[in-house]
């Protein structure tokens, strides 16, 4: 049940219909005004839902189904004594209410807050002003985008809010109290409270619903007068079915809404129009590349809308759905043997994407990660206007736009859990002419974002966070952008990456220093796209205003996710591995220096150079591990993989210590904390530190190294992973649980995983241990 947190003392709701009658519902499923409920803190009779419709049989039914203390078919008969006053009548009978209501309420208007649940909000607020000669203060204009092609009060659903989204427009001279109140109301329904401006409000309407309505409407007549029998619906299946479920709703609510928001329904209209007469070009000509370039498109636009309504990350979403809680069982022991090529770099997949979609001409790229991250990067540039083929199999073709071709998306830009999205992002859109808003999951939504706000406000672009300086961000558009020499408090890639991208668009030089070497992918690809990138020690820079020129781009195997087998064969007896085509950028090889260190029998075999960046098979066996003090100047190298690199020292003779690695605390969780709980959990000895661990190896270079148990993965992709390995000298089975956002950068992690001799099963639902 949702909690209450209103005080009215009547609620008078004028049309009882589904919207009305679903309101008075969900208000008597919170508490509110129901006579049995001093469990509930003795509301009782002292609260009243009134309720007044034009059919006396509604205002029967809604009594008879409880939802009403009293009703009337005449407004002046029940308004007196209301506190908020809910109009839910069809948008072209809401000025001879208002104007009812005007008559009846006298003086005592004042205090009477009075809002509406009318579909558009221009017309509503024309009628407002021409019955009151102003915007009264008490009236607060709303919307639930919630409903049902059902109709009468009959239909009310309790539920009918929950989760749905309520769009409030005040106006500047809206009482803040009054917007509270009503505010308050839908939220005891359960619903989620927005704000927009009305205007705003009416064109996101027509083409989110008010569209939709008239294509099914439209459908459904012209299919029906085609066949007058209607024999052809005994043949229509589930596509016709979901397509226009929509066009059974109530005819004479859309005729009001057709005529209320005539403006912008027709643009959307026109719009639509113009998609359907380039589709049919396509058709016409047999034009199989644009057919697929339109359902591509369509196809990942309709996966990720069903994200953002599930609040899940990109990919994941199917697995969440299906799987709740993805656990994985591991079985204790196993084998690494084999020749397997992990998946593309996740750090070169986003910045494919985003410098393909800059440049001018055409980027054809291989081996891209289709994981949820990259996916992300990838979707949100559709949302850019940038026409993107595939991924098919790794391949993706990019059709850029040029530095200023992007165009201004309709709606924020999600980029579920990837923080190295949402920082590139901010330095690429600062200097863009539109305004943006970059969201994400709730692991994104935690992590620092005034690392790069802040810079980017030197060099003159206005972003706001939330609080804290975390996400979302808001960037304004139209900004000029300046260079700055800027020394990074923090060695982080994606600080630079993100400074180097707004110094695309600033004027001068844009410089960056670290404080130690950080992974240089931005710098090689925009060499590779004819931008010219200099560097002097630990400064790089580049100046404004050039262009980038599509390139082809191979991207190597990712060797954060080869680090999981490396480690895995590292540790456990027998082993014998190659990983295929890894990256082995000098900036990346932090865990191939560590793992020597330590002791690993690691060859690089194969070196070669592909699109820019070298690439090598890892050849590795196992070998006893010593444990080590990690040196400083590797921290940066090796930042991602140190939750695997825990594991590894976990089985390796003697105490190995890390220090400097406070970023790892602002990850997809705080890794430091979530690994040593991890160890903890399976019984290994270690001492955390506000930048660093101790960790104390088992040694054995035979049998286990720490028995089994269960791991809390926070939803963390690395943390799962890690724990995985570690089950192959572990002496009973670890069970992990979330582990679903494995694929935002490890899509088929547990096929290969299998394939090289780990045993493990995937398990869903709450328990299980
Ligand atoms: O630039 C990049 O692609 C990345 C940089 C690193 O983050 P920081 O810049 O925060 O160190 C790393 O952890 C992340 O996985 C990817
Ligand atoms: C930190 C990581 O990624 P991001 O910052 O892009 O979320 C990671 O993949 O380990």
């Amino acid at each position: 049940m949702v909690t209450r947190k209103h005080e009215e003392s009547c609620i008078l709701i004028v049309g009882l219909g589904l919207i009305g009658g679903s309101l008075a519902a969900a208000l008597r499923a919170s508490g509110y005004g129901r006579r049995d409920s001093d469990d509930l803190g003795g509301f009782g009779p002292a609260e009243q839902i009134v309720a007044c419709d034009p059919d006396p049989d509604e205002i029967r039914r809604g009594l008879e189904m409880g939802l009403i203390d009293r009703g009337d078919t005449r407004l002046e008969r029940v308004v007196d004594g209301a506190s908020l006053i809910v109009l839910a009548v069809p948008v072209l009978a809401m000025r001879s209410v208002m104007g009812e209501l005007a008559r009846y309420l006298g003086d005592a208007a004042g205090d009477v807050v009075i809002t509406d649940v009318g579909s558009t909000k221009a017309a509503i607020r024309d009628c407002a002003l021409e019955v009151f000669g102003r915007m009264p203060a008490n009236l607060v204009l709303g919307h639930p985008i919630a409903g049902s092609e059902k109709s009468g009060v009959a239909a009310a659903d309790p539920e009918l809010y929950i989760g749905h989204k309520v769009i409030l427009t005040p106006e500047p001279d809206t009482d803040p109290a009054a917007l509270a109140r009503v505010q308050a109301m839908w939220s005891a329904c359960g619903a989620e409270v927005l704000e927009m401006g009305v205007e705003r409000h009416d064109q996101v309407l027509a083409r989110t619903s008010h569209l939709p309505h008239l294509l099914a409407f439209s459908l459904v007549d012209t299919l029906a007068r085609q066949d007058e029998r209607l024999e052809i619906f005994r043949y229509a299946a589930g596509g016709f079915r979901d397509f226009t479920r929509i066009a059974g709703s109530d005819p004479v609510m859309w005729r009001d809404i057709f005529t209320a928001n005539r403006d912008a329904v027709l643009a959307s209209l026109d719009d639509f129009e113009a998609g359907v007469a380039r589709l049919r070009v396509a058709v016409e000509r047999g034009d199989g590349d644009a057919m697929l370039t339109i359902f591509d498109r369509a196809s990942h636009a309709r996966h990720y809308f069903e994200s953002l309504l599930n609040k899940t990350s990109y990919q994941a979403e199917y697995q969440m759905q299906q799987q709740g809680n993805l656990r994985y069982r591991m079985s204790p022991g196993g084998a690494v043997v084999g020749r397997i090529r992990v998946p593309g770099d996740k750090s070169i997949s986003h910045r494919s994407i985003m410098l393909g979609a800059l440049a001018e001409g055409v980027t054809e790229i291989k081996g891209f990660l289709e994981g949820e991250d990259s996916l992300a990067t990838l979707q949100a540039f559709r949302e850019m206007g940038v026409a993107i083929e595939g991924p098919y199999q790794g391949r993706v073709t990019v059709h850029g736009v040029g530095l200023h071709g992007l165009k201004k998306p309709s709606g924020p830009l999600y980029v579920g859990n990837a923080g190295t999205a949402m920082r590139l992002f901010a330095g690429l859109l600062a200097g863009q002419a539109f305004d943006t808003e970059l969201t994400g999951d709730t692991s994104l939504t935690k992590r620092p974002m005034n690392r790069v706000a802040d810079p980017l406000r030197l060099m003159g672009a206005e972003i706001d966070t939330a609080e804290g300086g975390r996400p979302p961000l808001q960037l304004h558009g139209g900004r000029a952008l300046k260079g700055i020499s800027y020394d990074m408090p923090m060695a982080s890639a994606q600080v630079k990456s993100c400074l180097l991208l707004a110094g695309l668009y600033a004027e001068g030089e844009t410089r960056v220093s670290e404080p130690a070497p950080t992974r240089d992918h931005t710098e090689r690809m925009l060499a590779g796209f004819g931008y010219p990138v200099h560097r002097d020690g630990d400064t790089c820079w580049l100046s404004g205003g050039g262009r980038l020129t599509a390139a082809p781009i191979d991207v190597p195997s990712d060797i954060s996710s080869a680090t999981f087998f490396l480690v895995a064969a590292a540790i456990t007896p027998g082993s014998d591995l190659v990983l295929e085509h890894v990256g082995i950028n000098p900036t990346r090889i932090g865990v191939i220096n560590i793992l020597k260190l330590m002791g690993a029998d690691l060859r690089l075999e194969n070196e070669r150079e592909v699109g820019g960046e070298p690439v090598a098979d890892l050849h590795i066996r196992h070998a006893p591990l010593k444990g080590i003090d990690i040196p400083l100047e590797q921290v940066p190298l090796a930042i991602d993989e140190f939750p695997a690199l825990f594991i590894a020292a976990a089985n390796a003779r003697g105490i190995t210590r890390l220090r400097g690695a406070e970023e790892l605390r602002v990850k997809e969780s705080d890794r430091l904390q979530a690994m040593a709980d991890g160890l903890a959990a399976i019984g290994v000895e270690h001492t955390l530190y506000p930048d660093g661990i101790d960790i104390v190896g088992g040694g054995s270079a035979e049998g286990s190294n720490y028995g089994g148990g269960r791991i809390d993965s926070l939803e963390d992709h690395r943390i799962a992973m890690s724990f995985a390995i570690a089950a192959l000298r572990a002496s009973e089975e670890i069970i992990i649980d979330d582990c679903a956002n494995v694929a935002t950068s490890f899509p088929g992690f547990v096929d290969l995983a299998r394939k090289v001799g780990l045993t493990l099963t995937e398990e869903s639902g709450e328990e299980g241990a």
